[in-house]
């Protein structure tokens, strides 16, 4: 039986509908459903639409039509403050990291908590003491701890993704979604960060949903391969589950699967 956690972090889409350009959809009726510790990566080629699904579920931008539950929360008929307040259970790690430049690690770490504070603390940014609690915490998981007082660019790259990493985790998101995070790193850091990245969420229970070009990056940490193509998702199954064929009909070709 699911428990409460559980069902609170499920995430449900049905039959997701977004065009840019009237009549012409970039998502053709999209539908699946995320729960429990899972790591699901979305593999696909360039311009089919992942980015687009993964923004449209932390509203980022709108769907034309369809529905994206989160837990009991149905987040397409949402607005304003009740949008905020579901958008605060999104995390979301970015390909180019999205730091504050000019400020600390901590305080980037921190900024995650910017949704729960009133406006004057916000605007202060006067944090309880347990938020810096937690944000020391964080940085520890992401062994970042002796960087706190860093300026954020001074950092590496793969520095940089694991700030991103802990101020999503500050956020106390249901769900994690990561759009592309190692594509700026080398391959060795992307393995770190996919490590990382799992190793978190499996350990609070988050479901990950994770956009990934490097297919064997995807096979190697995911539970769960979604493959777009078109618009569509044309496969949905286990890392092992996915054969050349499949590949073949995702990327389109397959002289470059030799
Ligand atoms: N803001 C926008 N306005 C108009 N068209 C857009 C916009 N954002 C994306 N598109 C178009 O939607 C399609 C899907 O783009 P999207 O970025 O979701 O694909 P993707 O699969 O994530 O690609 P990549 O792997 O290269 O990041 C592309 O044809 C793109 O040009």
């Amino acid at each position: 039986m699911a428990t409460m956690n559980d069902s609170e972090r499920t995430l449900r889409i049905e039959n997701l509908v977004k065009e840019y350009v009237p009549g012409k959809p970039v998502l053709k009726g999209i539908s699946l459903e995320i729960s429990g510790r899972t790591t699901t990566a979305i593999i696909g080629p360039s311009g089919t639409g992942k980015s687009t699904l993964i923004r449209c579920i932390n509203r980022l931008i709108d769907p034309t039509s369809g529905s994206i539950s989160i837990g009991d929360k149905e987040l397409t008929s949402m607005s304003g403050k009740d949008l905020r307040a579901a958008r605060r259970r999104v995390g979301m790690v970015f390909q180019e990291f999205n730091l504050v430049e000019r400020l600390s690690v901590m305080e980037n770490v921190l900024c995650g908590r910017l949704g729960y504070l009133p406006v004057w603390r916000a605007w202060l940014r006067k944090y309880p003491q347990d938020d810096i609690e937690r944000a020391f915490n964080l940085l520890d998981s992401v062994g970042l701890l002796e960087f706190a007082n860093a300026r954020a660019d001074s950092l590496s790259g793969g520095q940089r993704q694991r700030v991103g990493i802990a101020r999503a985790l500050m956020q106390d998101p249901h769900i994690l979604l990561a759009d592309e995070p190692t594509s700026s790193l080398d391959p060795k850091t992307s393995v770190e960060i996919m490590e990382l990245l799992t190793r978190v969420c499996t350990e609070r229970k988050i479901p990950l949903l994770v956009n990934i070009h490097d297919v064997n990056l995807g096979k190697r940490f995911a539970d769960r391969i979604i493959g777009m193509s078109k618009g569509h998702v044309v496969f949905d199954g286990k890392p092992d589950e996915l054969e050349p064929r499949h590949l073949q009909e995702i990327y389109g070709g397959k002289d470059w699967l030799q």
